[in-house]
């Protein structure tokens, strides 16, 4: 088996402040079938060594060990996934019959979002969350603490940093059964736009297959993605426009022939000399 019978698969990290509801959220997508992986579970269970800090009253877990006990295990999940997708002989047009059928795995934890470059962004208004953390018992110091960091967008801005695109979804007025279904119907929509830009790469994959310009431009390391247009000329060599300004640099390390600017456009090739 290749990843190249095979659909994306997606990885969503499922975040937000402690108390606004991730891991009752995530345990309804679950019961649904969706796959769900809970990152404090998953710590103790693969026995990923973290520190106690007294003063915060939390552990510090190591993030390079949890980053790489994650990679593994989505591999694994992908695989299983593609061995089922292989099995049932499904097609493109089954991926949303059922949450089975969806190559997609949310990470749930208020750490996810180091994990993945999708975040969503689970959110509760201060007051709420802080009846909600007192409930809990947490110290009034603790609860505080997370009360600012949710008033202040800590892990919004945290998401921002580490993530390609971050979703919120405003919890306080939804009951837990709606945040769920709100989820679902993002996460389906995510996978949709994942689909269209998975199909699109394929079509270009099978444009540029026979196209020595689109050939030489990624065998210089320009993603297929970043392509825009190509032309070829018998002996001279080929000419690509790109939209990808930091490519250029890197291309011409690696094949002068492909680097020219044009006002307008980054044509990052040109003819030999
Ligand atoms: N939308 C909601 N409406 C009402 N109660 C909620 C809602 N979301 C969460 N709660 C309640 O708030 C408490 C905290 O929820 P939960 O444990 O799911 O939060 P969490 O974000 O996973 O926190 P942690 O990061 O500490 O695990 C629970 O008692 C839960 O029932």
């Amino acid at each position: 088996m290749t990843d190249i019978l095979f659909p994306p698969f997606l990885t969503i990290a499922l975040t937000g402040t402690p108390g606004t509801g991730k891991t009752e959220v995530s345990k309804k997508l679950e019961a649904d079938g969706y796959r769900i992986l809970h990152i404090t579970e998953f710590i103790k269970a693969h026995n990923i060594p973290s520190e106690r800090d007294d003063e915060r009253d939390c552990d510090v877990v190591d993030m390079d060990a949890l980053e790489e006990a994650v990679f593994e295990y989505q591999q694994t999940v992908r695989k299983e996934f593609n061995q089922k997708f292989f099995d049932e002989g499904l097609t493109l047009a089954d991926l949303h019959k059922s949450p089975e059928t969806l190559p997609v795995l949310v990470i749930e934890s208020h750490l996810a979002h180091y994990l993945c470059d999708l975040s969503v962004v689970l959110r509760t208004h201060p007051y709420t969350l802080k009846d909600r953390l007192n409930e809990r018992g947490y110290s009034d110091k603790k609860v505080m603490e997370n009360v600012l960091a949710e008033s202040i967008d800590v892990v919004l801005c945290d998401c921002f940093d580490y993530c390609r695109r971050v979703y919120e979804i405003e919890t306080t007025n939804l009951t837990i059964d709606e945040t769920a279904d709100c989820l679902k119907e993002l996460i389906h929509a995510l996978y949709d736009d994942e689909l269209k830009t998975y199909e699109h790469l394929m079509g270009k994959m099978d444009a540029f297959s026979s196209d020595v310009a689109a050939q030489q431009a990624i065998a210089a390391g320009l993603p297929i993605s970043d392509i825009l247009e190509t032309y070829s000329f018998e002996d001279d060599g080929a000419i690509v426009y790109s939209d990808n300004d930091d490519i250029g640099d890197y291309a011409e390390e690696k094949n002068p022939v492909l680097v020219k600017y044009l006002p307008g456009k980054n044509d990052w090739s040109e003819l030999t000399e």
